[in-house]
C-alpha cells in the first residue's frame, strides 16, 4: 500500500469539494497530508478514460452543455452512492462531480439570522474565505468566450413575465443579497469552459507537493481511537485489503464523507445516538467498548430543501439540445461553436434562476425557482423552499451499513406547509392570469405541485456545529473549532455541520465553510 504509517499530519477522509479544500489548504500550511476518496477520479488528469468521441481531454461530465442531461449518462448512475440515504456521489468531487452546477453565491442573511451559525461564523467572519474561494473558483453567468448567450428563448419569456410582477432583474453574483422578487441569469460553477471545482481549482496545487497523498478507491470504516484520541483510520483499500492507517504524533483525522456519510463513520467510531453505534457493532464493525461511546446527537437535525416541480407551458419553442448528438459527435454546428470556447455546449442546464421569500408569524422563507426548457414550448421551474425552513430530520443506519432516513427532514412543520403553500399558490395565480397566456402541464394546481414533493439534494445538519454540546444535553456536534465534542483530534468540515440552510444551491456555501474551517482547524495549536 502506498499508505505510510505515522507520517500524516492530516487525515482528511472523503475527496469531495469540502474535503479537497481542507486537503489542500492543510497541505499548503505545510503539513503532511492524506487524502482518502471511496471513489474514482473523474477528469482525464484524475485517471478517467471514459472521454467524449470528438475531445480525448474531456469526459461527459466535464462538458458543461451535456451538465443537463447529466443524470441520463451511465457514469452518473456509476457514480451515485450505493449506500446512503438521498442522493450523494461516491466520487472524487463528490456531488461537485455529478450536480447541475448551479453555484450560488449566498447573501449574508444566511449566516447573520435566525441564529443558527455561532459567533464566529457570521458573514463578516467568513467574508474572507468566500474571497479566497471566489480567487479560484468564481462562477460565471457567461460562460461563453465570447460573451454572448445562447438559447435565451425562455428568459426572454420569463422576464417579461416577471417584469409585469413587477419583479426586479440582478446578478445573482454580484448581487448576491437581493433576494426578494428578484431573477438572474443562471450563475454557474464553469471555468474555461469545463465544469469547475476543487477537483479542478485546489487538487492541482495539493498534488504538486511531496508530503500529499491522495489514495482513490479506499473506503473508510472508521476511526481508531484511544479514548478522546485518534490514533488513525481504518481503511478497506480498491484491493479489498483491510488496514489501519496510523497517524504521526499531534496528528488529526478531518472527516469529509458528506452529510449523509460522515455520520456512518462517527456510528462506526462509537460516536452517535447509542442505538445508532449499537447497529454499527451488530453490522460487524470493531466499535470502541461501550465506556467510550460518546453519546452525541449525531444524525439528528438532517436538513434539506424540498422541490416542488412546476412546469408550464407557455407558447414560446424552446426544446432541449439533441444530447444524442453532442455525445456521437454529429452536432457539429455546436461542437465547432465549443472548440472555439463558445455556444450553447458552454452553457448548463438553467436558462433563469429567481428568488423570493414570504413570511409568517415573524419567520422569513426564502424560495428559490430554477428554470429550464424542457421538450417542445413547456418550460420547468424547480421550486425550492430553502432558508428559514424550520423542519428536520432524523438519518440512521442499517444492519447492511447503510445510511437511511429514519425522519423526513422535509415540511414537518405546520409553518414550513403553510408558508410554502401560500408562495406556490401565488406564483399559480401569477401564472394563470389570462394575460400571461401561459397554462400549468402536469402538476395542475397548488395541491398537486405540493404533492410532486422531492429531495433537493442539499443535506446539512447531521453533525451540527453549535456551542451547546450535545454531550450535555445541547444540539451540537462539534464545536466552532469543528472538532467533535468528546475528541482531542477528530473534526468534521463537510455539509454535516452546518446548523441552517442556505437561500440557494448549496455547493458554493459548502467550499466556503470548508475553507473556513480549515483555517480554523489550522490555528488550533
Ligand atoms: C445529483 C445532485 C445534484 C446537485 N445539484 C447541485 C447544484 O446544481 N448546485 C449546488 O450548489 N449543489 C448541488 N448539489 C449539492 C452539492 O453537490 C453537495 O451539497 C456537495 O457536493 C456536498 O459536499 P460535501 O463535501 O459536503 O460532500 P460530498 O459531495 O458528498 O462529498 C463526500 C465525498 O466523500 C467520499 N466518501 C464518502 N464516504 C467515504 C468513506 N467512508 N471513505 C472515503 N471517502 C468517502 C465520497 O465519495 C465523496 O467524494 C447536488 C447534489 C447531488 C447529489
Amino acid at each position: 500500500s502506498s499508505l505510510k504509517n505515522g507520517y500524516y499530519d492530516y487525515i482528511v477522509v472523503g475527496g469531495g469539494p469540502a474535503g479537497i479544500i481542507a486537503a489542500e489548504k492543510f497541505i499548503e500550511a505545510g503539513n503532511k497530508v492524506l487524502l482518502v476518496e471511496r471513489g474514482v477520479g473523474p477528469t482525464v488528469a484524475t485517471g478517467a478514460n471514459e472521454t467524449l468521441v470528438w475531445n480525448k481531454d474531456l469526459t461527459p461530465i466535464d462538458l458543461p452543455g451535456l451538465s443537463a442531461d447529466v443524470g441520463s449518462l451511465d457514469l452518473w448512475d456509476e457514480y451515485l452512492c450505493s449506500d446512503t440515504a438521498g442522493y450523494a456521489a461516491c466520487v472524487l468531487g463528490g456531488g461537485v462531480t455529478i450536480n447541475y452546477m448551479v453555484f450560488v453565491h449566498p447573501p449574508a442573511h444566511d449566516f447573520d439570522d435566525n441564529n443558527n451559525w455561532p459567533e464566529g461564523w457570521k458573514w463578516k467572519d467568513l467574508k474572507s474565505a468566500a474571497d479566497r474561494l471566489y480567487k479560484r473558483n468564481p462562477g460565471t453567468i457567461l460562460p461563453s468566450a465570447d460573451g454572448k448567450r445562447y438559447d435565451q428563448g425562455l428568459y426572454k419569456v420569463l422576464s417579461r413575465f416577471f417584469n409585469k410582477l413587477g419583479w426586479k432583474s440582478v446578478d445573482m453574483i454580484t448581487q448576491p443579497d437581493e433576494k426578494y422578487q428578484v431573477y438572474s441569469y443562471p450563475a454557474w460553477n464553469i471555468k474555461d469552459q469545463k465544469r469547475a471545482g476543487p477537483v479542478r481549482t485546489y487538487l492541482p496545487e495539493a498534488e504538486k507537493n511531496e508530503s500529499f497523498d491522495l489514495n482513490l478507491g479506499a473506503k473508510v470504516i472508521r476511526v481508531v481511537r484511544s479514548g478522546s484520541q485518534v490514533t488513525g483510520v481504518e481503511v478497506k483499500l480498491a484491493s479489498g485489503k483491510t488496514e489501519i492507517v496510523s497517524l504521526a504524533d499531534n496528528g488529526r483525522v478531518v472527516l469529509a464523507a458528506g452529510a449523509l456519510s460522515t455520520p456512518r463513520l462517527l456510528f462506526n467510531s462509537g460516536i452517535g445516538p447509542k442505538k445508532q453505534i449499537e447497529t454499527a457493532k451488530m453490522s460487524g464493525i470493531t466499535v470502541p467498548s461501550e465506556k467510550e461511546w460518546l453519546e452525541l446527537p449525531v444524525g439528528v437535525g438532517l436538513r434539506d430543501h424540498p422541490i416542488f416541480s412546476i412546469y408550464v407551458e407557455t407558447g414560446g419553442n424552446y426544446g432541449v439540445p439533441d444530447y444524442d448528438a453532442i455525445i456521437n459527435g454529429s452536432d457539429t454546428t455546436d461542437i465547432n461553436l465549443y472548440k472555439n470556447g463558445d455556444g450553447l455546449l458552454t452553457q448548463g442546464k438553467h436558462r433563469m434562476i429567481f428568488f423570493s421569500s414570504n413570511e409568517l408569524h415573524g419567520q422569513t422563507r426564502y424560495y428559490q425557482g430554477s428554470c429550464a426548457p424542457n421538450a417542445g414550448s413547456v418550460l420547468g421551474i424547480t421550486t425550492y423552499l430553502t432558508h428559514g425552513s424550520t423542519s428536520q430530520g432524523v438519518l440512521g443506519l442499517d444492519s447492511n451499513q447503510n445510511t437511511v432516513i429514519e425522519k423526513s427532514p422535509y415540511m414537518q412543520t405546520a409553518d414550513d406547509r403553510r408558508a410554502a403553500r401560500s408562495f406556490i399558490q401565488q406564483l399559480v395565480n401569477d401564472i394563470q392570469n389570462p394575460s400571461t397566456g401561459f397554462k400549468l402541464e402536469t402538476n395542475l394546481n397548488t395541491t398537486a405541485i405540493l404533492a410532486s414533493q422531492s429531495p433537493g439534494m442539499h443535506y446539512t445538519g447531521t453533525a451540527k456545529m453549535g456551542t451547546d454540546n450535545g454531550l450535555e444535553n445541547g444540539t451540537s456536534v462539534v464545536d466552532v473549532n469543528t472538532k467533535v465534542y468528546g475528541m482531542d483530534n477528530l473534526y468534521v468540515v463537510d455539509g454535516s455541520i452546518h446548523p441552517d440552510l442556505p437561500t440557494g444551491n448549496i455547493q458554493t456555501t459548502i467550499m466556503i465553510i470548508a475553507e473556513a474551517a480549515a483555517a480554523r482547524i489550522l490555528a488550533q495549536k
